[in-house]
C-alpha cells in the first residue's frame, strides 16, 4: 500500500511506503514499480546515488541535469532528515521559478518525487544525514547544471537553524535561474 500525496508543483509528489514493524524491527518495500504504476508514476531508474552528510546545514543543490540526460528523481531518507525542495524550471511554464519542499526524514519514511524539468536540492535538519535517491538517466558531467540556492528570484524559506550552511565550492558560486540555461521548456 502506497500513499501518494500531491505537493502542489506538477508531478511534484510526496509517496509513502508501508513500514511492517514487529518486535524484531521493521520491514518496508522502499521502491516498487508496479505499486507506482497504479499511481501513473511510470518511470524507468537506472542508478541510485547515496549522500552522507556530517553536519546540520549543509545544503546540496540546487541541482539538475539538461536534456538529454534530465533525471527524475525519487528521494528518500535512511538516516536523520532534510528539508528537500523542488524547483520548476521548465521555460514558458506557469510555474516557472515557483517551489515547494516538505521535510523528509527516516522517522517519517516519506519520500519525494521530482520530476526532470525541476531543480532539487535540499538542507539537512541534522548531523550525519544520509539520503538515497533513484535517477532515471545516468550521471552526465558535462549536463550537470547548478543554480543558487538562496536565489532571491526563487525565494526558497530554507529553515533557519542559527548557525551558518555547509555547501560545496560549486554550489557556493552556483549562477542564478535567470543567468541559467535550464534547457527545459513547458
Ligand atoms: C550526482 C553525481 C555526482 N558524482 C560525483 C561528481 C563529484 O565528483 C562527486 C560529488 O558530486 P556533487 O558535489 O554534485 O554531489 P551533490 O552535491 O550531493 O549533488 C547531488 O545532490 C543534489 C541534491 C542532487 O539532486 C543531485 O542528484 C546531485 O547533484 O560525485 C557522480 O559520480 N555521480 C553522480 O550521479
Amino acid at each position: 500500500m502506497l500513499e501518494v500525496k500531491e505537493l502542489g508543483l506538477p508531478g511534484v509528489l510526496e509517496i509513502k511506503p508501508k513500514k511492517f514493524g514487529d518486535h524484531r524491527g521493521f520491514f518496508s518495500e522502499t521502491y516498487n514499480a508496479s505499486k507506482l504504476l497504479e499511481h501513473k508514476i511510470d518511470l524507468t531508474f537506472v542508478q541510485d546515488n547515496q549522500s552522507y552528510s556530517a553536519s546540520r546545514g549543509t545544503v546540496r543543490g540546487l541541482h539538475f541535469q539538461i536534456p538529454p540526460h534530465g533525471q527524475d528523481k525519487l528521494v528518500r531518507v535512511i538516516k536523520g532528515s532534510i528539508f528537500d525542495v523542488a524547483v520548476d524550471i521548465r521555460k514558458g511554464s506557469p510555474t516557472f521559478g515557483q517551489w515547494v519542499g516538505l521535510t523528509l526524514s527516516a522517522d517519517e519514511w516519506n519520500q519525494i518525487l521530482v520530476p526532470k524539468g525541476y531543480a532539487h536540492g535540499f538542507m539537512t535538519l541534522e548531523d550525519h544525514t544520509e539520503v538515497i535517491y533513484k535517477v532515471t538517466d545516468y550521471y552526465a558531467a558535462d549536463c550537470d547544471r547548478s543554480i543558487r540556492y538562496n536565489d532571491p528570484a526563487i525565494g526558497i524559506s530554507w529553515p533557519e537553524l542559527g548557525g551558518g550552511y555547509e555547501l560545496s565550492e560549486k554550489d557556493q558560486r552556483a549562477p542564478l535561474l535567470n543567468e541559467t540555461d535550464t534547457g527545459f521548456s513547458f
